[in-house]
């Protein structure tokens, strides 16, 4: 899954940036510009318009132009993982028999399953284009102009070419991981990324500058060149600002697969799962520089390091080998987002404070608080 990630989509953000740019620009349009009017207009829970509005471009790129503009494949790509983590909500209460185990007879016996709903939407989609696209290319040969996005990819690394004989099932499952990695995660990130710009109002001036200046690239659509994306400096740190502080106590899951011991003797049992705790990477003065525990959106400026950059004091994307292959992809769609919200709306929370994140058990989530968003006197 990584593999086809990395050959068929990270090679080609430079490709997909211009689509990716008219869906955040169309869904940003149908999700907040239409809702701003003259007087400012009060957005409790930006997260669930967030979801939607990265749930286009992602869509997009997935499964094509033509289906992602239906507003149910949106729809779907925004809800899967959310309606998914409610299994992660119930409390395990037979996991002293086995781990996991009453979401195991959930799923298996049929009684929920969340993830069955999108999985029939999605192949209802996915049909609708695979069929067309065959009969297509057995109609026009070597004339035909593939659409370029995932779904096209896949189709020709399986040498899917018998309408008679396609596996919908595992082609659906297929897409669902993807979406299960990339839009909670990336709305995610979007969402606090906006919260922590309205609570700190006093830096909008400085990123609105840099984007007026980034926006003198911009085409007479409004689209942006990609190279335009390594001049946001000041944004990129903010955005990495705000991912530093996610504010998860544990975070990156791991299975043991054998028996370890560190050097200091701590052991580590094969089977047992390991969860990172964070503060002992972004509270740590060596590692992050003074003051880790403020919020500094520029401390990243002259550092030279993005906020797509892994390291050992920047664990949110992981690290190694399986660290995220979409973390460009998903900094990418953010910048964008932002950088169209920054130079049309002043924006700021409902109750003038600070607003932190909401926890669940060890995770953090994005505030529900309102932020009122108001049209920027030019
Ligand atoms: C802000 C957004 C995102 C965050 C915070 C994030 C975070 C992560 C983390 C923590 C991992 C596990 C790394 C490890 O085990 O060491 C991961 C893996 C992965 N992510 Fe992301 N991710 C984001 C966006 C995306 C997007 C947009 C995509 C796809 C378009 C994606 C695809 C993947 C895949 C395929 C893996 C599995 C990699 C492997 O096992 O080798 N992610 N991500």
């Amino acid at each position: 899954m990584p593999k086809l990630l990395k050959e068929h989509i990270f090679c080609k953000l430079n490709f997909y940036s211009e689509r990716m740019q008219k869906c955040l620009h169309s869904a940003t349009q149908k999700y907040i510009d239409s809702n701003v009017h003259d007087d400012p207009k009060v957005f409790d829970n930006m997260y669930f318009l967030i979801i939607k509005i990265i749930s286009t471009p992602v869509a997009n790129v997935f499964i094509g132009e033509e289906e992602s503009k239906n507003e149910e494949v949106v729809t779907t790509f925004a809800e899967f993982t959310s309606d998914l983590s409610a299994l992660i909500k119930i409390p395990p209460f037979l996991n002293f028999f086995y781990p996991g185990l009453l979401n195991r007879i959930l799923v298996s016996s049929g009684l929920y399953n969340p993830a069955i709903k999108h999985r029939n939407i999605l192949i209802k989609y996915i049909k609708n284009q695979v069929c067309k696209r065959l009969q297509e290319k057995a109609k026009y040969g070597d004339s035909w102009k593939r659409p370029d996005d995932l779904l096209q990819d896949i189709i020709e690394q399986e040498d899917i070419d018998d309408l008679n004989n396609v596996n919908y099932l595992s082609l659906a499952d297929k897409l669902l991981l993807f979406l299960f990695a990339s839009i909670h995660t990336t709305s995610n990130g979007c969402a606090n990324a906006l919260m922590d710009l309205a609570s700190r109002p006093q830096y909008m001036q400085e990123l609105y500058e840099e984007q007026l200046e980034v926006h003198k690239e911009a085409d007479e659509n409004g689209l942006l060149p990609f190279e335009a994306l390594d001049n946001m400096k000041k944004l990129d740190s903010f955005i990495r600002e705000s991912l530093r502080l996610t504010g998860h106590i544990l975070a990156l899951d791991h299975s043991v697969l054998k028996d370890y011991t560190f050097s200091n003797g701590l052991q580590l049992p094969k089977d047992h799962t390991v969860k990172i705790y964070v503060d002992d990477i972004y509270q740590d003065e060596l590692l992050q520089g003074p003051n880790p525990k403020s919020f500094e959106p520029f401390r990243h400026v002259d550092t030279n390091v993005p906020a797509s950059k892994i390291g050992k004091n920047f664990m949110l994307f992981g690290g190694g080998k399986h660290a995220c292959p979409g973390r460009h992809f998903a900094i990418n769609e953010i910048k964008f987002f932002l950088h169209n919200i920054i130079l049309k709306y002043n924006i700021c929370t409902k109750s003038g404070k600070i607003e932190g994140r909401r926890m669940y058990g060890p995770t953090a989530y994005p505030s529900s608080s309102g932020i009122i968003i108001e049209k920027r006197v030019k």
